[in-house]
């Protein structure tokens, strides 16, 4: 476990590590220790025009290519990504403090999971023959140009894969930025395309924080944008987008709910609400963080809820294996994450596990449970991106469905019911755009994922990905003499 994650540079352009020491150092900081373990700085406005006009130039050479040849290079990479998967999970882990028990299945890996299942599509995209009577029309599926990804610092590398696996396929180059947390694993994902065929140019990664996201918005040669992060800057990178008319799509927050009927297997649900509350320290933009449990079982769920949280808990060292729970990314999501529960105190519910900070090195906040929350609190109504399950009580289904829609954030949902009629009624009437009937929190590379409301823009994953990262031109063919009135 050895491995130096110290990077070889701070950014990844034109084929190779780049550095510029002229940009604002970024310490990246180690969530169980509060040491730094690596510095990059921010990308200076001579490195973002490299790696734009590298970017530029990149993308037409691999529009050119055979889309079978651009597959295999994905399929490559995702070859390289499993062999390698130990290392990156390791480096992931020690970028976002996540324990390496769930980065060596959930985040390199699912990486990998998309430049195989879009790497395997980049053959398939093509346009459609339309018959016209005797004339006849066509369309031809086209990449959008260079696309922008921005990422947040939970998933860092899954992200990065996510935005670079169905834009290469698609024929683009892209130009990355990883959150200013995390910036090591996508600086990986640049290495192992250019070891997999891929052009100098084709994935490059610049380091910085907002400023320098929002100076590759405003570049006239930036055709897309692709955001991962939270609602507030979606908002401000889909008006900057705009001004340009660019592509967007937009993957923000959530406060999703989990319905739990009286008639729902208790402890399956219960799991998934430790699933979806508690994996990666509750730091999942799906997490299903307002659990509406119907009151014949509400006592039961709790009670089996605070018992599994207080026997299945193992925190530490990421890096230990048997570890399954692990610190906040950071000092300040760790403040923000107190100062929810603090609220959750005040406006009156009832705290069941957890409430506060361990008393340990690092950024760990224990997994916490309120009962009786109420739809005014805040801690029901704001996204908290950390382990807080608010437990909310409910006596008929409409009701629930009325509440659980009554929010500004539309991500995911799920419903826990031994009843599949009423699992499809409600999955039908709640308004987020992944739903869960009777399992939590899975995406798989071959299901969209994305958000309605203001949780998101556009899908990741899924053929329809494809839509997001390319765009059709439509070609008339007449078969006769053209016809004017004059
Ligand atoms: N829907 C999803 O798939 C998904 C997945 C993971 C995380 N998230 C969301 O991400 C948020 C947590 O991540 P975060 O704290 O890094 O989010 P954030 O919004 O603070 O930052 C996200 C990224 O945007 C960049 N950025 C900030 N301002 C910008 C600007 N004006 N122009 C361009 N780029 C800018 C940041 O540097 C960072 O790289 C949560 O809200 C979570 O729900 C969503
Ligand atoms: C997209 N997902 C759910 C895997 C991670 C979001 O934070």
């Amino acid at each position: 476990m050895a491995f130096d994650i110290r990077p070889a540079a701070s950014h990844f352009v034109n084929g190779q590590p780049v550095e510029d020491e002229a940009g604002t150092p970024i310490p990246v900081i180690c969530p169980v220790t509060g040491d730094e373990i690596a510095r990059v700085h921010a990308a200076t406005p001579a490195v973002i025009e490299d790696a734009l006009a590298s970017a530029e130039a990149a993308q037409k050479d691999w529009a050119a290519m055979m889309p079978r040849e651009r597959g295999a290079v994905l399929k490559r990479a995702a070859a390289i990504i499993r062999e390698r998967n130990r290392e990156l999970s390791v480096l992931e882990s020690r970028d976002t403090g996540k324990p390496l028990s769930e980065t060596l299945v959930a985040d390199a890996t699912s990486g990998a999971d998309a430049l195989d299942f879009f790497g395997g599509l980049a053959a398939t995209l093509t346009g459609e023959h339309i018959p016209l009577g005797g004339d006849w029309a066509y369309t031809i599926r086209e990449p959008l140009g260079v696309c922008v990804g921005i990422g947040a610092w939970n998933y860092p590398t899954q992200i990065a894969c996510w935005k670079a696996a169905p834009a290469l396929a698609c024929g683009n180059a892209m130009v990355f930025k990883p959150s200013e947390t995390t910036p090591l694993g996508a600086l990986k994902l640049a290495e192992i395309l250019v070891e997999a065929g891929a052009p100098p140019g084709l994935f490059n990664v610049v380091q910085g924080a907002g400023e320098v996201g929002a100076a590759l918005i405003a570049d006239a040669r930036v055709a897309k944008v692709s955001l991962t992060g939270s609602v507030p800057t979606g908002k401000r990178v889909y008006a900057a987008a705009a001004a340009g008319m660019k592509h967007v799509t937009m993957e923000l927050g959530g406060k999703s709910p989990i319905l739990v009927f009286d008639d729902a297997d208790v402890e399956n649900a219960v799991t998934g609400a430790i699933l979806g509350n508690f994996y990666s320290s509750g730091q999942i933009c799906s997490n299903g963080t307002r659990v509406f449990v119907q009151s014949g079982i509400k006592e039961r769920f709790l009670e089996r809820l605070a018992e599994r949280l207080e026997s299945g808990v193992v925190m530490g060292d990421p890096l230990d294996e048997a570890t399954n729970y692990g610190p906040m990314v950071s000092e300040r999501q760790m403040e923000i994450v107190l100062g929810y529960i603090e609220k959750g105190r005040e406006e009156g519910a009832r705290l069941i596990a957890g409430g506060g900070r361990v008393d340990r090195p690092g950024f760990f906040v224990a997994p916490t449970v309120f009962a009786d929350v109420t739809d005014d609190m805040t801690i029901a109504r704001e996204e908290i991106f950390g382990p807080v399950l608010s437990v909310l009580d409910f006596e008929d289904e409409a009701d629930a469905v009325a509440r659980a829609n009554a929010t500004e954030f539309g991500l995911a949902a799920g419903v826990y019911t031994s009843d599949l009629a009423r699992g499809h009624r409600v999955v039908a009437a709640l308004r987020a755009g992944t739903c869960w009937i009777n399992a939590y929190n899975l995406t798989p590379v071959e299901m969209p994922f994305g958000g309605v409301k203001s949780s998101g823009v556009g899908r990741e994953n899924g053929r329809a990905a494809i839509e997001h990262y390319s765009q059709l031109k439509s070609v008339y063919v007449a078969m006769g003499a053209s016809d004017a009135p004059f």
